[in-house]
């Protein structure tokens, strides 16, 4: 019957009624038979721009799921294949046969049952395969060698929306011509997504397509703020499934993580971040990890046998911090904190690295980890005169000091020159020489995430320049450095004036205004 259907196909050209689109045939509701709409195959055949379904008219705009408007028939060329060979051509065919979610790309041939079932039909690719011609050399090459007569069947299929990818589905649904990206980030069994303006108003139907997609995610939520908040955690609503925000995260190192997704930090892209810092450390470091969230750094660290002091500002971070260690079996390698950075860094820190400088040598060395990409360096002043006065030896060698990671935001157009050089203003020196900038990830146009680590500058440490919490920076010598690094004529005039009135600041010459720039 198919064979028929083939070759009446082959000898007509049917026109399309207008509006009527090619592929489109009929929607399953008529019965399989429904062959006006299939016979149109000739048109699809022929148009390599059009993908296989092309959803009814009326799913478009629809807001609550109805998954059996999507049901249609389309018909897809096919080609007979004797049951006795059929796994080696299905091979060697391989990039050309039909792939969907959840279809049988090898069916029964009606004429097959007549002859005891001894032939099959391996369904292809319209989009590959469009004639005989379409197959490659190689593809011919394997027919031939088999027997088997390169000749196109047409088989009419039916595909419903479990055969449908997202895409597909939010294509049919959402305003033609308008962007249907549907990409989310997973944590545990939540699907996190991003929704722009104009996919508003089928957010609940968004949700519901992600769920049915993919499995394992059981709650589907959407950002409903920037992340601006102090703690860094986004407001969420939930657009699908259940309303458990306690995600369960399995990294791939074997680390399992716990926490409230809606009311602590938590981003599935910093894990390799995570795991080059850590890959730095050796057994027996010291780390001091100032925002740690809920430790995916200090686990981690702890886990390859450092000595890890974490602190996070957020009563629940801090919380879900203690929960992990012990849920990583790490509890007794890590000492958390729930106190702001600043206090934690002349808190805490201050109290133990007069002794930890003093033991920490070619064997061991301790680390500083600050990841508030908007605000860490900020607080980097916090470091200046920390230890001078204080107990242990006043000038110890250089490589026994902390090294610190720093993140920073940046939108400059030489974010590492910019990162280092607002890390040198906090601290009032210079880093040449001594630091390293590694670009983590843009997370917006124009907006990198950048690494800063160096050494400590032991004049840091021990300096003058101790700035109490909430003290305020040495004018002229912010002002000095400030004005040694200012790139823009703008920039430097500024600074030059205000270094006028300050007592100390480095004398540089008046800037000449450069020609390109007003
Ligand atoms: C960007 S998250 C980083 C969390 C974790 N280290 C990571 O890599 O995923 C920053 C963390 O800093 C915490 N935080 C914000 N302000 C803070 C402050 N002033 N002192 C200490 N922690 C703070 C937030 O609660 C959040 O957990």
């Amino acid at each position: 019957m198919l064979r028929r259907l083939g070759r009446l196909l082959a000898l007509i050209d049917f026109p399309h009624p207008a509006g009527v689109h090619p592929l489109v045939s009929c929607p399953i509701t008529a019965s399989e038979g429904c062959f006006p709409s299939a016979l149109r195959v000739q048109s699809v055949m022929t148009d390599p721009e059009l993908s296989l379904y092309q959803p009814p008219a009326v799913t478009r705009g629809m807001t609550v799921l109805d998954r059996d408007a999507f049901t249609q028939t389309v018909v897809v060329p096919a080609i007979r294949i004797p049951t006795r060979i059929l796994n080696r051509l299905v091979k060697s065919l391989k990039k050309v046969a039909l792939q969907r979610p959840g279809l049988k790309r090898v069916v029964d041939d009606d004429e097959g049952k007549e002859t005891d079932g001894e032939h099959r039909l391996l369904l292809l690719d319209p989009q590959r395969i469009k004639s005989a011609e379409s197959f490659s050399q190689e593809e011919s090459a394997a027919l031939k060698a088999l027997g088997v007569e390169p000749e196109i069947r047409h088989y009419p299929l039916k595909l419903t929306y479990e055969n449908l990818k997202s895409e597909e589905v939010l294509r049919a649904v959402l305003p033609e011509g308008l962007d249907v990206t549907s990409g989310f980030s997973r944590v545990g069994h939540i699907a996190h997504m991003n929704l722009r303006d104009h996919q508003l108003a089928y957010k609940n139907l968004i949700g519901q397509v992600i769920m049915d997609k993919n499995p394992g995610v059981t709650s589907v939520v959407n950002k409903t703020n920037t992340i601006d908040s102090t703690y860094r955690n986004f407001q969420m609503e939930v657009l699908a499934g259940e309303n458990d925000m306690v995600a369960k995260v399995c990294e791939e190192n074997g680390v399992s993580y716990e926490f409230d997704f809606s009311r602590v930090y938590w981003n599935p892209r910093l894990s390799t971040e995570h795991e080059r810092v850590v890959s730095m450390l050796r057994r027996g470091d010291v780390v001091f990890d100032v925002f740690a969230g809920v430790g995916p750094f200090a686990v981690l660290a702890a886990r390859r046998g450092c000595s890890v002091f974490a602190n996070d500002l957020n009563p629940e971070s801090y919380k879900w911090l203690k929960h992990n260690a012990k849920l990583n079996k790490v509890d007794s390698k890590v000492t958390t904190f729930n106190l702001d950075g600043r206090e934690f860094i002349q808190g805490p820190m201050r109290e133990r690295l007069p002794d930890l400088i003093k033991s920490s040598g070619s064997s061991s060395a301790i680390h500083v980890i600050m990841n508030l990409p908007a605000l860490a360096l900020d607080f980097l002043d916090a470091f200046r005169g920390l230890l001078r006065g204080g107990e242990g030896d006043p000038n110890p060698d250089d490589h026994v000091l902390p090294r610190l990671h720093v993140y920073g935001f940046s939108k400059e157009d030489e974010p590492e020159r910019d990162v280092l050089e607002r890390a040198e203003l906090k601290l009032g020196t210079s880093l040449k020489g001594r630091s390293e900038v590694h670009m983590v990830r843009n997370v917006a146009p124009n907006k990198e995430m950048m690494c800063v680590s160096f050494s400590m500058p032991k004049d840091v440490l021990y300096g003058e320049d101790r700035v109490e919490e909430g003290g305020s920076l040495s004018l002229s010598l912010s002002l000095s450095l400030s004005l040694s690094h200012a790139h823009t004529y703008t920039h430097k005039l500024i600074l030059y004036n205000l270094c006028l009135f300050a007592p100390g600041c480095s004398e540089e010459p008046s800037p000449k205004r450069p020609k390109y720039e007003t």
